[in-house]
């Protein structure tokens, strides 16, 4: 493992997540096809919680209009944003087997692989375990060491072999993965010639990339005359329905649209479980702001979070460790370039902590200028750090005006904001004026479009016109685009163009706008990572430490062992916590000891269970155990489920649960 991956026992991991059912390959009773996915009833419930505490986080709190737009989108719109021709990654192929790669995380892989190469050589050097010969030695030998196998160390850049490098050789592969996603397809081209990067399960060469995009084409409609694509991000509809937004909101700015959905990508190669999949949950914020006032009004109470950034200059000297500072430093030295920007990066943190992100796992990293997406000015990316290595989980990008104006210059309409000046703004303009007399009759149809293009010309290009003009006694306007292009002489009769002084009371702009875009699947699959522990007995059962808020099931009863007399009062806890809107789970399976139970239960990740045992016949009390501490306590059944609403809606917690209540002695409790 290199310190920039977490190190967990991921195996270990995997085989309770099915075992559990948190999520698993879909339709697989069929050939499974590569990155579609399944959540069952546990995996579901986490994914419902981190939603809802989503909602909560900037929805609600924020007070921004949650949309549900459609997911079928006619290739037009995203022709007109850019992604019919942009949204695509490097793809190269194996030249003889056609395997296909991501061409950066081939290169990526292959370069990672080498250095831990040389990191085990250098390993196995001072162990003096070496054979004198410091070149290659199967991994096999080396990793049998510390009691993995071969299969295990298999990377997605090959097997590790022990091969020692020279210094300024591991120096450069790091400055390469340090800045691996600013390559574009003629960079990754050469990487691979020059590293000779091939198929590390093969050997063979592998081809130039090749552009791939990553949109899912359909029909729309029985005639399949209307392409349309299965959307590759939610940001679309809400932007393509900004007028209407706007309206809603009483044409007041700044405000933010939010949706949650299904979104789709036809990556590559996807991989590593839920973090590389084909359909996925997003959950995407559109915040319109004027680009004159990047300011948020509310900047005051993310300023003093602490956060780690990785700005695009630091990993431009090839370096990975970031700078900790405040988001108000940040804006201020404007390492983060404006107020909006930086808050939003504050309310990121705060909620990935609040679902139980581990703070020293997370942080910001920046957008290479090669790296940020075509509507992007800048990015910063949430990373997340998991077995996997630094995962983004949330971009946060800056998409100026762009999309609004793609959209209106395509489709006509107006996707701006009218401002009512406070003070008129008086200025001097070159304008020019059709004499409507000589101007409509000689241009017949093309006379609107002609006045159209005269308008929009820049001061330069109509002083340009007038000049030509006053030389020539004509000038030559050039349509294209219209719906009558082609060359259309003006003579000084037609127009005049003069300087004007303009008084405008009302201001036109349009938004820039500022998208926080989450992956729901990835933060919910680190999340498991960062919850996942053994417990230090001898049994070393596994644990996923769910807070409270996010856990999938809140809490277990269950009857001390399968007695009769436990059904009632077992159904009465149940129904009452349910009542008091607690998910509860029964578990009383006769066949398995009360502790096999509280063990499959940490497994789930609930952090309550309540016991009904001979004593409740007798007093109406029940014990109730939590999760991570294994303590118990006693109670009537009314105070402990009253004592497990507020546990779990964050009332109280179990700290000052223990210091006003005895401890029950388990050992008696569970026998
Ligand atoms: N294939 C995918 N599987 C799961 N989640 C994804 C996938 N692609 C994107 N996401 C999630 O959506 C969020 C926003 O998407 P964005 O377009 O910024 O991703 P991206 O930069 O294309 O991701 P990557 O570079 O990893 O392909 C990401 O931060 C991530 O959490």
């Amino acid at each position: 493992m290199t310190d920039s991956k977490l190190n967990i026992d991921r195996v270990a991991l995997e085989q309770l997540l099915n075992k559990r059912f948190f999520y698993a390959p879909s339709f697989g009773i069929y050939e499974n096809v590569a990155g579609l996915f399944d959540f069952g009833p546990t995996g579901n419930a986490l994914q419902q919680n981190l939603i809802s505490l989503w909602r909560q986080h900037f929805v609600i709190e924020e007070d921004m209009l949650e949309v549900d737009c459609s997911i079928m989108t006619p290739s037009q719109v995203l022709k007109t944003s850019g992604h019919v021709d942009k949204f695509t990654d490097w793809m190269c192929k194996d030249t003889k087997t056609g395997e296909i790669f991501r061409a950066d995380h081939l290169v990526e892989g292959v370069l990672e692989s080498r250095i831990e190469g040389d990191v085990l050589a250098r390993k196995m050097a001072d162990m003096s375990v070496s054979d004198g010969n410091d070149k290659t030695v199967a991994t096999d030998a080396a990793s049998s060491s510390k009691g993995s196998n071969a299969k295990k160390n298999k990377k997605k850049g090959g097997p590790i072999v022990a091969t020692k490098l020279d210094d300024s050789v591991v120096e450069e592969y790091r400055n390469i993965l340090a800045q691996i996603d600013n390559f574009d397809g003629h960079g990754l081209a050469g990487l691979i010639t020059k590293y000779d990067i091939r198929n590390p399960d093969t050997g063979n060469e592998v081809t130039h990339p090749v552009e791939f995009n990553l949109m899912f084409e359909s029909n729309i409609g029985p005639t399949g005359h209307i392409k349309g694509y299965l959307r590759p991000e939610t940001a679309q509809g809400q932007f393509v329905n900004f007028a209407r937004l706007l309206d809603f909101n009483n044409q007041k700015m700044p405000f933010a649209s939010a949706m949650i959905g299904r979104s789709f990508r036809n990556e590559i190669s996807p991989r590593s479980g839920l973090l590389r999949v084909r359909e996925f949950t997003m959950a995407e914020i559109e915040h319109y702001v004027d680009p004159l006032r990047k300011q948020h009004p509310r900047f005051s109470e993310a300023a003093d979070i602490k956060v780690p950034l990785l700005p695009g200059s630091v990993q431009l000297e090839g370096k990975s460790q970031p700078i900790v500072m405040t988001i108000g430093e940040a804006v201020e030295k404007k390492i983060i370039d404006n107020q909006t920007l930086g808050y939003f990066l504050g309310r990121i943190y705060t909620y990935l902590i609040i679902i139980g992100i581990k703070p020293e796992l997370l942080r910001f990293r920046q957008h290479l200028q090669n790296e940020m997406a075509h509507y992007a000015c800048d990015c910063w990316d949430a990373e997340i750090k998991t077995s996997y290595g630094w995962i983004e989980c949330v971009g946060c990008a800056d998409r100026s005006a762009y999309d609004l104006t793609v959209h209106s210059n395509f489709t006509g309409e107006k996707l701006c904001v009218r401002e009512n000046l406070s003070e008129p703004r008086v200025y001097e303009k070159l304008v020019c004026e059709p004499n409507s007399r000589v101007f409509g009759p000689k241009l017949k149809k093309a006379a609107k479009p002609v006045q159209e293009h005269l308008a929009s010309l820049s001061a330069d290009e109509l002083t340009s016109v007038k000049n030509a003009l006053a030389k020539d006694g004509k000038a030559v306007v050039k349509l294209s685009g219209t719906t009558a292009d082609g060359e259309y002489e003006i003579t000084p009769d037609m127009v005049s163009i003069e300087n004007k002084t303009i008084t405008e009371h009302v201001r036109e702009y349009i938004p820039n706008v500022i998208e926080p875009s989450f992956g729901i699947g990835r933060i919910l699959y680190s999340l498991i990572e960062h919850s996942f522990n053994v417990r230090a007995d001898d049994e070393q059962r596994a644990v996923l430490s769910f807070k409270p808020v996010v856990a999938p099931f809140k809490c277990l009863v269950l009857p001390l062992s399968g007695h009769p007399s436990f059904e009632k009062p077992l159904l009465d806890v149940a129904r009452r916590l349910r009542s008091n809107g607690v998910p509860a789970r029964i578990d009383d399976a006769a066949s398995a000891s009360i502790g096999r139970r509280y063990a499959r239960n940490d497994e789930l990740g609930t952090p309550f269970a309540i016991t009904v045992d001979f004593q409740t016949a007798d007093d109406n009390t029940v014990t109730l155990r939590e999760r991570d501490t294994t303590k118990q306590i006693r109670g009537s059944v009314e105070e402990i489920v009253t004592l497990v609403k507020d546990l779990v809606s964050g009332n109280t917690t179990w700290d000052d649960v223990l210091a006003s209540h005895q401890l029950v002695n388990t050992a008696a409790a569970s026998s």
